[in-house]
């Protein structure tokens, strides 16, 4: 045993000073490389240049971004009793001996997942806390003493009630065991996540990007990341995380930017919105585009020098037969089949004792007669006006729906008023997914190496699958929770949405630790949960916070907007930021009364700033985003605001926990029932 230490902090403090300079050193290694001696022409040289540009900036010392934030000691019968300081980025020495280690690395993950139960021959796991930039406090656990009291972390608390300020940010130093676990799991599968409100979810996928990246860099690189998200005020929330880990080629994208083949200016009723969005449209796609093909019924003659080749019905039928029965996209097809003719040629040549080489069966495919039959036997598709046929031509469209769709969705599906073209069609959503389907079935869509995919539980079986053919030989992260879909094609099953989007045997995880909303907030949202997801079970905060949740009434109408005004002066009263949650429908007027009273306010996605912390969030865009108080306008106004009541109970379950710290709902209205 080593004598106690005197001072800790203070050598803590040395430590982070030494890792200090010594990334400086590496970063001024980098910036004084010469390349001239080493690139052999100019365009090396730029691309050189430019990796050597972003390592620079890799390597920047954020002033208010902790160098390290735990630290492990091992056990001296392990890894030699070596102490690691877990960090953000790899650091070294001039010696190349490491003085910060990635928190990705393996040597790291005990930070995450040793216990006193499975110590993991760790005997110290250190916390660091930073106020700004400076090492202020730490918090030790020995895990090979039994007698030490299990605690739950006060440094982990602070930095969830760490005001917010701007957009999300990254959770490294305090990753939980069990969100830890789906982190690093490996590359190859594909994982979905149950989990509550606040459980972590989001944090959980953007990680896992960040892991993959650095265990699997240069096979996804070559392949590409995506993060989908439900709208772009979410995307802006997020997109920060990734570049803050170092990751800055993650692309971010929502399921409409995905699928934006044509400008969507329309909108479905919900009955309509629901069979687009049925899985069973995309084998009425299949039917309908593969109808373009028609087998031949006279012969073809190619023409060549003095001599005519002919090619026989039943032998190009053959071709045609065998093409339409290999899982062969109908654009590979329509050009394998001129080759497959000019080979018939050629075998014909050679019986008739001619010596053909390759350059012979290239003009003969390009041959006019050729060309002329294969336009007529499979003639090019285009997606939009295809879908533009089946939504507008009954008769086309009952040919393909036979025994799919009844007469009353293929009537619900169809536009009353065709349009003329696929420019002045009004597309909808729905219909861009449809076109997307299509596309894939003329041509392939890439696969991307791996898309998280989250919210994911409000997505269409045909949406799943138009994300599913972006990482159809890559991998995805799921997010999502059952109780908050609000659309009405919602998902009430993992397993069958995992099914639509081609991954049927993806691990399927739950997440029941709630971090961001208090106990009493989670407590009082979830008197909805039996009403709307019966079986789901409830989040279990790990925060209390007594006085997070108080309920005031106006005395009628005519008041709501100055409660909720005086509501929103309240809040702004604590520090960090302060989300209004109103019924879409609400908005307008607390828009209003928000100006009227002189206080400024952002929308979703503007981001907060120490000036401007107030953000008026329309109901229906509040999915995903935080605020440390809440101010939750009218819940009945939000209820009434969804076509069917468990939407609306959804809908409002989602307003109920986007807070952090403080809820205050104002109503004039009753209160829903099943709140009470
Ligand atoms: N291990 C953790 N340490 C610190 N903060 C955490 C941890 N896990 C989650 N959080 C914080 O909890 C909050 C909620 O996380 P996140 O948004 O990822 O939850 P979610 O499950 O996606 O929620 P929702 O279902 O509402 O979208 C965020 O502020 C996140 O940073």
């Amino acid at each position: 045993m080593s004598a106690p230490d005197p001072d800790p902090l203070a050598r803590e403090r040395a430590h982070l000073a030494a890792s200090r300079a010594a990334l400086r050193a590496m970063r001024e290694d980098v910036q004084a490389l010469d390349i001239r001696d080493v690139t052999a022409n100019w365009v090396n040289a730029v691309v050189l240049e430019r990796q050597i540009e972003e390592r620079i900036k890799a390597l920047a010392d954020l002033a208010h971004t902790p160098l390290f934030f735990g630290r492990l000691d091992y056990r001296p019968t392990t890894q030699q009793g070596q102490r690691f300081y877990i960090g953000r980025r790899h650091v070294h020495d001039a010696a190349g001996d490491p003085m910060v280690i990635d928190w990705r690395a393996p040597v790291s993950q005990p930070f995450y997942q040793a216990s006193r139960k499975n110590p993991q021959d760790v005997r110290l796991r250190r916390r660091f806390g930073y106020t700004g930039g400076d090492l202020t406090a730490y918090e030790d656990e020995h895990l090979d003493d039994p007698a030490e009291a299990e605690t739950t972390s006060k440094l982990l608390q602070a930095e969830i009630e760490r005001p917010r300020v701007g957009p999300m940010r990254d959770i490294v130093a305090t990753i939980q065991p069990e969100q830890d676990e789906i982190v690093r799991s490996g590359l190859t599968g594909t994982v979905c996540v149950q989990g509550g409100p606040g459980t972590g979810k989001t944090a959980v996928g953007l990680h896992r990007v960040a892991y993959l990246l650095y265990a699997h860099r240069e096979r996804l690189a070559r392949t590409g990341t995506l993060v989908i998200g439900p709208n772009r005020s979410f995307l802006q929330y997020i997109e920060q995380v990734l570049p803050a880990l170092g990751e800055l080629e993650v692309k971010q994208a929502t399921v409409d930017d995905l699928v934006a083949h044509v400008e969507v200016r329309g909108t479905d009723e919900a009955a309509t919105a629901v069979v687009k969005g049925d899985a069973r449209m995309a084998e009425v796609l299949r039917r309908a585009v593969r109808s373009h093909v028609t087998p031949p019924t006279e012969p073809l003659v190619v023409v060549r020098g003095s001599r005519r080749w002919r090619i026989p019905a039943y032998e190009l039928e053959e071709m045609v037969r065998e093409l339409l029965d290999r899982d062969i996209r109908y654009g590979a097809a329509r050009e394998a089949l001129p080759q497959r003719i000019a080979h018939a040629v050629l075998v014909r040549m050679e019986q008739a004792g001619e010596a053909p080489d390759d350059r012979v069966q290239d003009a003969v495919a390009r041959n006019a007669a050729v060309k002329a039959a294969v336009k007529a036997i499979w003639p090019p598709v285009d997606p939009a006006k295809l879908v533009l046929r089946l939504l507008s031509d009954a008769a086309f469209l009952a040919a393909h729906a036979e025994g799919l769709l009844s007469e009353d969705e293929q009537k619900a599906v169809l536009w009353t008023k065709p349009p003329r073209s696929v420019k002045s069609a009004r597309w909808s959503a729905a219909d861009a997914v449809l076109i997307d389907e299509a596309t894939d079935l003329v041509a392939r869509t890439p696969s991307l190496g791996h898309v998280v995919l989250d919210e994911a539980q409000d997505l269409s079986p045909m949406q799943y699958r138009a994300v599913g053919r972006r990482c159809s030989t890559g991998s995805a992260t799921v997010l999502g929770d059952l109780a908050q879909g609000t659309t009405p094609w919602a998902t009430e099953s993992w397993a069958e949405a995992l099914r639509h989007l081609g991954k049927p045997d993806a691990l399927v995880e739950e997440l029941t630790a709630g971090f961001r909303v208090p106990r009493e907030v989670i407590a009082y949202a979830s008197r909805l949960l039996p009403h709307m997801s019966p079986g789901l079970a409830q989040v279990k905060s790990v925060r209390e916070s007594p006085g997070s949740l108080e309920v005031r009434r106006a005395a009628g109408p005519g008041d709501l907007d100055a409660h909720t005004v005086a509501a929103c002066v309240d809040a702004l009263g604590n520090e960090g930021s302060i989300g209004l949650i109103a019924a879409d429908a609400r908005v307008p007027a607390v828009a209003d009364a928000l100006t009227a009273a002189g206080m400024p306010y952002l929308s979703p996605g503007e981001e907060t700033t120490a000036a401007s912390r107030l953000t008026l969030v329309p109901a229906s865009l509040a999915k995903g985003l935080e605020y440390d108080y809440v101010v939750l306008d009218e819940p009945a106004a939000v209820v009434d605001g969804e076509p069917d009541e468990r939407t609306g109970l959804r809908r409002l379950y989602v307003a109920l926990t986007r807070a952090v710290s403080g809820l205050t709902v104002v109503h004039a209205a009753p209160l829903p029932a099943q709140l009470t």
